[in-house]
């Protein structure tokens, strides 16, 4: 699980390693009704001199929404806007009518955000003990939590490893873990940042059928550009704006082009 200052929804983990045979995320949640609305409003920020985003406006609603640019474009600044990770330095960021600057909590509870480090977000020694402590402090009884993480477990076919070491487990598996992890707080949108960059083909395959078959609405953060060719749109980032914002196969052209 992620601990700090970050901290959102948690993490899980998933099954048999690099297996192909895991069951993808069938039944989502049913709070997990999707979408809703980002206002990302006159958004502009700088870490330092140099301002990472530049007055930035756009409104997302869609379903499946890529994100795509050059290294140190500003994407994943963009992306930890989203949940109020990060509130800008000028603009703002609504979600379903909530400021990220003021409703951090209520933010949190719609949004879910996964790490491309899944090791950022495990926590507790066990599997299963990673997925139930994304539920605490949700207010929920222990036989409910606990019915929760067999279903959250059972959904990703990970109930084998349900009392194996977090920490042992491949890189596919956390990855998988940390998205269940961020689920099983039934939050209508998640924000991936760079979900298959670790991974080998396979288990890349295997994340972006997850992504694919999920209920939530998926914001995604990739340099793989197979990964958002089905989505229903893509943003282009470049030095701090957004350059293109359009379907994936007219995005990806306008990205090649730049990257000439
Ligand atoms: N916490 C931070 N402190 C200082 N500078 C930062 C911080 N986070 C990001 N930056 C800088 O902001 C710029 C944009 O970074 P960001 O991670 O948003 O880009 P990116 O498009 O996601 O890049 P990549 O594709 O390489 O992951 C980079 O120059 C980066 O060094």
């Amino acid at each position: 699980m992620i601990h700090s200052s970050l901290q959102l929804p948690r993490p899980g983990l998933q099954s048999a390693a690099g297996s192909t045979s895991v069951p993808l995320p069938a039944a989502p949640s049913p709070q997990a009704s999707g979408a809703g609305r980002i206002e990302i409003s006159a958004v502009s920020h700088r870490f330092t001199d140099t301002p990472v985003l530049r007055d930035i406006t756009v409104t997302l609603t869609e379903r499946r929404i890529g994100i795509i640019g050059a290294n140190g474009s500003g994407k994943s600044t963009f992306a930890r806007l989203l949940n109020g990770l990060l509130v800008p330095d000028r603009g703002r960021v609504v979600v379903d009518g909530l400021d990220t600057a003021r409703d951090i909590k209520a933010v949190r509870r719609k949004v879910g955000f996964v790490f491309q480090n899944p090791d950022n977000q495990i926590v507790f020694p066990t599997v299963a003990e990673d997925l139930a402590f994304g539920l605490k402090g949700l207010g929920l009884g222990r036989a409910e939590r606990a019915e929760m993480v067999t279903q959250m477990l059972a959904r990703f076919g990970l109930e084998a490893l349900a009392d194996q070491s977090a920490h042992k487990l491949s890189g596919g598996q956390k990855q998988l873990l940390a998205i269940a992890g961020v689920l099983i707080t039934k939050p209508a949108c998640v924000v991936f940042d760079e979900p298959t960059t670790a991974l080998d083909l396979r288990n890349t395959r295997h994340i972006a059928g997850v992504i694919a078959a999920l209920s939530e609405t998926a914001i995604v953060v990739t340099h793989d550009l197979d990964l958002i060719s089905g989505f229903d749109r893509v943003l282009v980032f470049d030095a701090g704006r957004i350059v293109a914002d359009d379907t994936p196969a007219r995005a990806i052209a306008e990205y090649l082009r730049r990257m000439q």
